[in-house]
């Protein structure tokens, strides 16, 4: 996969050179290129932002060297994608998503945000982090990009990690223990020192139930239940 990302803080991006990651590029498993949306002006001032049309405060990024960067970055086979907090929501299905495509382009805005413009003209989708603003989306692209790359294949060393993890199967991951088995006065679970490999996924199963009903009760869906799982959220 091509990742190209468009900002006027180019830096933020250096986290990308590190761990996995930095490895998936090595491996040639995916290239990411960071752009200074600023070479796309021609003003001595490099000027990105104006006032807003219909007033109001701050700054609105202007369309032209946006235009100027995407014309030279966008084909068709691309995926704009632009963190906003007026986006859809971001979910692992998203995020499966956009793993599947050849290359994404990322347009982060600052100030009050990009003239809509340039989001319609290049057919833009506008994806939200959650519930809050940001100062900008670079941000939100290090968490999208890094929730993307993990699914690439061959990018997590073990796909295993993958199956039983939050929000693959639609529930909260159960949770999880390693040594020493007593730390502090509290107990690994004795279940998980059993052994018994066909009791410890089905108590994993209760606990991942159990935690989704509590703390996302939105993220449920009884029609997708076993009588099983009915069983274990009503015990
Ligand atoms: N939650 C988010 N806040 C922001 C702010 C700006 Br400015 C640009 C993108 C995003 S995504």
């Amino acid at each position: 996969m091509k990742i190209d990302i468009l900002s006027i803080f180019p830096e933020y991006f250096s986290p990308l050179d590190l761990s996995l990651i930095g490895r998936a590029r090595s491996a040639g498993l995916l290239r990411v290129d960071v752009h200074d949306l600023r070479r796309w002006t021609h003003d001595v001032h490099r000027t990105v932002d104006d006032t807003p049309y219909g007033g109001g405060p701050g700054m609105v990024m202007r369309p032209e060297p946006w235009g100027e960067a995407l014309d030279s970055l966008v084909s068709d086979d691309s995926v704009l994608v632009v963190p906003s907090p007026a986006g859809e929501p971001f979910t692992q299905a998203v995020a499966g998503e956009l793993a599947r495509a050849s290359h994404m382009v990322f347009a982060c805005g600052r100030y009050e945000g990009i003239d809509q413009r340039v989001i319609d003209h290049f057919s833009g989708r506008e994806i939200s982090l959650g519930d809050y603003v940001l100062f900008g989306g670079e941000v939100a692209v290090l968490a999208i990009v890094e929730a993307v790359a993990r699914l690439i294949p061959g990018v997590l060393g073990n796909a295993d990690s993958l199956v039983e993890e939050s929000h693959t199967d639609g529930l909260l991951e159960a949770p999880v223990y390693t040594k020493p088995a007593s730390w502090r006065a509290h107990e690994v679970p004795e279940i998980l020192r059993s052994g018994d490999h066909g009791r410890i996924a089905r108590w994993r199963r209760d606990r991942s139930l159990e935690r989704t009903a509590r703390r996302r009760p939105d993220l449920l869906d009884p029609d997708a239940l076993s009588p099983r799982d009915l069983a274990a959220l009503t015990e």
